[in-house]
């Protein structure tokens, strides 16, 4: 097995100072970073001070980036371009940087004949050589006459020279949907050097879509993982770069994005490795890769708590009531209540401050704040998480001497929600604090009309958008959907849906979805204060067998269904043909359709408690994979007139 895989990031793809950068680049854990030309030549530092300053961090200069437009059919222009050169190699020589990025020009005057390209960039190899340095040439998508990497690296391989190789980007090669499989054929020691890029599936213009949309690994929908697995299998050693240009990291935190930045690199070694693993590769040759604890299994989500401020218990109260949620107990000294249904527990946080379940929360809105997954090992997860560098929290039972919750672990995934995974010895903990009511030996006896949870949707802040998309990538391996924007009555969302597949112990499959919705006007810290502004986006959907019998009984709790318009119900008709009789059952309880090539899906929802939070309760037939998320429009709608 080889050295293990160094880590790189481009300077580009942080906000803020060089300094700042260079310094979050550090602490995040990486082991160089490429220095992006124009964040250098607007640094008041000169190069040796910032070679002294990566030395003191213990950071190396992988890369000095880009060199554009070297080649040109005017011979005059072309030896002009040298000198430019020659003046970079004199920074890289004071960086201690020994490898130049030349990238392919996307001129009209770019020479378009491979001879003489070839021989241009002989030239400029010469020169680097006889200075100790060593030109990595790049096709970028958008080049005039290379715009491919087979292309670039045919240029490379004719020029032959030591001081050459070539730069692969996955995002120039991906995102015109080349066949990175070539890339074995390429010989590990002329490949310079390796960036890499996510990004969301997006029709655009190439350039437009690579200068303000690449994402880190794990992130958008390229397959970086065979990408790698090729990389590896052509015996490439050197650093794994991250080059990413994204609107929204370069305004947001600088340290966070490193991290998430360095966090990236773990779960695609990760990927890789399990690609590897897949076509029985032989790992002997590329790099070794990083391997985190592996996963436990998860039994399903058992528990949810909620903030509801001591103005909104009473909505929040009645809500659960409705739908089949038990009062059944009390904490002992704080104003924390205890509902049961079936298997699953809420608990519901009435205090000022909601001390336990979100401190600091304003207590005027409900919130979801938890969401309990069991799991037989909650430790295993924290291992796992800690790996992935994705921070722990400690969880504390409220009270005035406050002690630690056992056998649970917890990660926050939005500002205002974090996912706590329960162990067995969880339940007794932190319920020993709660006085059980006499009733709830009756309530035991119901037989619940759900299943489980089947999931949750939240509102996410933008600026934290993929970096929670990672979070659960990385640590739960969970697959994204395709991403689909929501239009409704008040505006419209992002949203996108991620799952888990997972069989739990007694072989039940209990998969874990989750709907992120980005809140427009939402940033880091305000996105639940967003999402109360914007209303209907936070829920938790409760799964049933029977969604005619779960109305029924809901209704008998008191539940008053949304009046959906009937017009939905005759474009139903129109859509998919269901009879007369099954609209109007539907229509009588609020009930909304959706089916795919898999199966069906029916679905009703309650009113939002508060200015956001609902419920949902929906029945799968078949394998249908969705969230109904063509109806959204016309829940909303239903849901803004029930308000009034
Ligand atoms: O967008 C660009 O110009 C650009 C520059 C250098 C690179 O390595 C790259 O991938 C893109
Ligand atoms: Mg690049």
């Amino acid at each position: 097995m080889g050295r293990q895989v160094r880590t790189s990031v481009a300077t580009v793809s942080l906000s803020g100072s060089l300094e700042e950068k260079v310094t979050a680049i550090a602490a995040a854990g990486f082991d160089g970073f490429e220095v992006f030309e124009p964040d250098f030549v607007s640094s008041p530092w000169s190069p040796r001070e910032l070679a002294s300053r990566a030395a003191d961090l213990g950071l190396t200069l992988d890369l000095y980036q880009p060199f554009r437009d070297l080649d040109s059919a005017d011979d005059a222009t072309f030896a002009r371009n040298l000198i430019r050169a020659e003046r970079k190699f004199d920074i890289m020589e004071q960086l201690g940087c020994d490898t130049l990025l030349v990238c392919s020009s996307p001129l009209p005057e770019a020479v378009r004949d491979d001879a003489r390209l070839t021989e241009q960039l002989h030239t400029l190899a010469e020169h680097a050589h006889g200075r100790g340095l060593r030109i990595a040439y790049e096709a970028l998508a958008w080049g005039t006459h290379v715009n491919r990497y087979r292309h670039a690296w045919k240029i490379v391989q004719d020029a032959d020279h030591p001081a050459l190789g070539t730069c692969l980007d996955s995002f120039h090669i991906l995102s015109r949907g080349d066949d990175p499989s070539g890339i074995r054929d390429i010989p590990g020691e002329k490949i310079f050097f390796l960036q890499l890029a996510d990004a969301p599936r997006m029709s655009m213009d190439i350039l437009q879509w690579s200068r303000h949309h690449r994402n880190f690994p794990g992130q958008g929908n390229f397959d970086l993982a065979t990408f790698g697995a090729h990389v590896q299998a052509a015996g490439y050693t050197g650093p794994w770069s991250l080059e990413i240009f994204n609107d929204t990291f370069r305004q947001s935190s600088t340290g966070r994005t490193a991290a998430d930045a360095h966090r990236s690199l773990l779960y695609l070694q990760e990927e890789v490795a399990r690609v590897q693993a897949e076509h029985g590769e032989d790992t002997g040759r590329g790099l070794a890769l990083f391997e985190p604890p592996p996963r436990a299994p998860l039994e399903g989500i058992v528990s949810l708590r909620l903030a509801a401020g001591p103005g909104k218990d009473s909505d929040l109260r009645q809500a659960l009531q409705h739908i089949g949620f038990r009062l059944v107990g009390r904490h002992r000294s704080h104003d924390l209540q205890l509902w049961r249904h079936g298997r699953m527990t809420i608990v519901v946080d009435a205090t000022a401050g909601t001390v336990w379940t979100a401190p600091g929360l304003p207590a005027h809105l409900p919130v979801l704040t938890q969401i309990g997954i069991r799991s037989s090992d909650p430790d295993a997860w924290g291992e796992r998480a800690a790996a992935l560098e994705v921070p722990v929290h400690e969880v504390l039972l409220p009270g005035v001497d406050t002690a630690p919750e056992s056998d649970v672990v917890r990660l926050k995934i939005t500002d205002a929600t974090s996912l706590d995974l329960r162990g067995p010895g969880s339940a007794a903990s932190w319920q020993s604090a709660f006085d059980l009511y006499p009733t709830e030996s009756r309530w035991q006896d119901e037989v619940p009309v759900f299943t489980g949870v089947d999931h949750v949707a939240l509102a996410v802040p933008s600026d934290n958008w993929d970096g929670i998309m990672l979070l659960l990538r990385s640590v739960f391996a969970m697959a994204p959907h395709e991403g689909l924007d929501v239009t409704d009555a008040v505006g419209m969302m992002r949203s996108q849906a991620l799952t888990m597949d997972q069989t739990g112990a007694d072989g039940v499959d209990r998969p874990l979805r989750i709907s992120l919705n980005m809140v427009p006007g939402a940033v880091s810290g305000n996105s639940h204060i967003a999402a109360a502004r914007r209303g209907g986006i936070s829920h938790v959907a409760f799964a049933c067998t029977d969604i005619f019998t779960a109305a029924a009984t809901m209704q008998s709790n008191g539940f008053e269904p949304l009046v959906i318009s009937p017009n939905y119900y005759d474009d139903l008709e129109a859509r998919f043909g269901l009879s007369r009789e099954l609209l109007d059952r539907m229509s009588g309880s609020g009930i909304m359709y959706d089916a795919d090539a898999h199966g069906e899906f029916f679905h009703l929802f309650t009113q939002t408690v508060g200015a956001d939070l609902f419920f949902e309760v929906v029945q799968r037939v078949g394998g249908y994979e969705g969230y109904g998320d063509a109806n959204s429009a016309m829940r909303l709608a239903a849901q803004l007139r029930a308000v009034g």
